[in-house]
């Protein structure tokens, strides 16, 4: 038994600490808020996660410090665009060598980075990994079989922290390819708010299912130009994670979308990270010459740049070409 030090107070971060827990690890959770700290050690979340109650035995608390103290495992569950303050914040206390798991999905939105370039430079001293996959905190909070990828470029260290943080719930498999599950976990975010929208703009299942498959087809070429693996994005934190966000309103980025779609108020929603992650997607794809239409629309409307409508006209009028190309 270990000590797993989760940074992040979220529905994921608790979600991820629950399972560390579950795991036979001591377990340190840092949150920004001391009344959420609080609850979270009592056992319960009631903001984020509303309706769980779950057993005692998190130390959750404020200080970095005390978090992070003899950690061998760091979780750091806090959003992407948030990932580079915190781990600046957290930098005097981190464990040095201890393995960070980054467990965000998204890119940085000022520098383009994926949150591994993020850590590199945030936290040089910590070897570092990704966890995704298809995997909402509700699930994983109540117990309920979930299966997500540990990425990390050496193959001993991916496959350690799989068996670390697996439970008989929690079934982690390890790959090398840490480009390949960001990209699959950043930019299904970006599809999911695409699905929704369909969806809320009373578009028809046909054009969800067709959206989805070729949105999918512009995540492979962005991931293939960064240089991930084909196989990667067929699994668990691409076509996996894109079949259970793009497909139901518990994802918080269908969700949007689909708010987007029927044209409802979108201030004071849950956190959606595609929202911030579109405009980037788009604007890397552009400067690598990649083509992606449905990602460089999604960004458009998201930004108040583009009416779905707009988007449907863009997307259908386009050159007919072979469906490989
Ligand atoms: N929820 C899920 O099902 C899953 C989420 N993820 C990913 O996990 C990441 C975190 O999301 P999730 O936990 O769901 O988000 P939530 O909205 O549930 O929680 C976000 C947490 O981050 C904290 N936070 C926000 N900004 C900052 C900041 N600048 N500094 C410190 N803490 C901050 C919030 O604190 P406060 O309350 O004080 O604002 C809150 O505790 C995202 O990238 C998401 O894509 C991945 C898989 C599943
Ligand atoms: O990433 C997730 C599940 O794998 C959670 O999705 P949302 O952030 O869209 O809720």
């Amino acid at each position: 038994m270990s000590k797993v030090a989760v940074l992040g107070g979220g529905s994921w971060g608790t979600a991820l600490a629950l399972t560390a827990l579950r795991a036979g690890h001591d377990v340190a959770l840092w949150a920004r808020d001391a009344a959420a700290a609080q609850a979270i050690s009592a056992g319960g979340n009631p903001r984020y996660l509303p309706d769980i109650g779950f057993e005692a035995g998190i130390v959750a608390t404020t200080e970095l410090g005390e978090a992070l103290a003899g950690a061998k495992i760091l979780l750091a569950s806090v959003p992407a665009q948030a990932l580079r303050s915190v781990l600046e914040s957290a930098s005097p206390h981190l464990p040095a060598g201890a393995p960070l798991v980054l467990c965000a999905k998204g890119i940085e939105r000022d520098t383009g980075k994926l949150l591994s370039g993020v850590a590199a430079e945030a936290a040089p001293r910590n070897p570092c990994a990704t966890l995704s996959g298809p995997s909402f905190a509700t699930d994983v909070a109540r117990g309920m079989p979930t299966a997500v990828s540990i990425a990390a470029r050496q193959d001993e260290l991916a496959a350690e922290l799989a068996a670390q943080l697996s439970t008989p719930a929690f079934r982690c498999y390890s790959t090398t390819d840490q480009i390949g599950v960001e990209i699959g976990g950043a930019l299904k975010n970006v599809l999911a708010i695409a699905a929704g929208a369909t969806i809320g703009a009373g578009l028809g299942a046909s054009a969800q299912a067709a959206l989805v498959t070729r949105g999918f087809v512009e995540l492979r070429r962005i991931g293939a130009a960064f240089g991930a693996r084909p196989e990667t994005l067929m699994g668990l934190s691409g076509l996996g994670d894109l079949m259970l966000t793009c497909s139901t309103a518990q994802s918080r980025n269908f969700a949007y979308g689909l708010a987007l779609g029927r044209g409802e108020d979108l201030s004071g929603r849950p956190l959606a990270e595609g929202v911030a992650t579109a405009g980037i997607a788009a604007r890397i794809a552009e400067e690598k010459s990649i083509e992606a239409p449905i990602i460089a629309a999604t960004a458009m409307i998201v930004g108040g740049r583009m009416s779905i409508a707009e988007a449907v006209e863009s997307l259908m009028s386009r050159p007919l070409k072979a469906e490989t190309d």
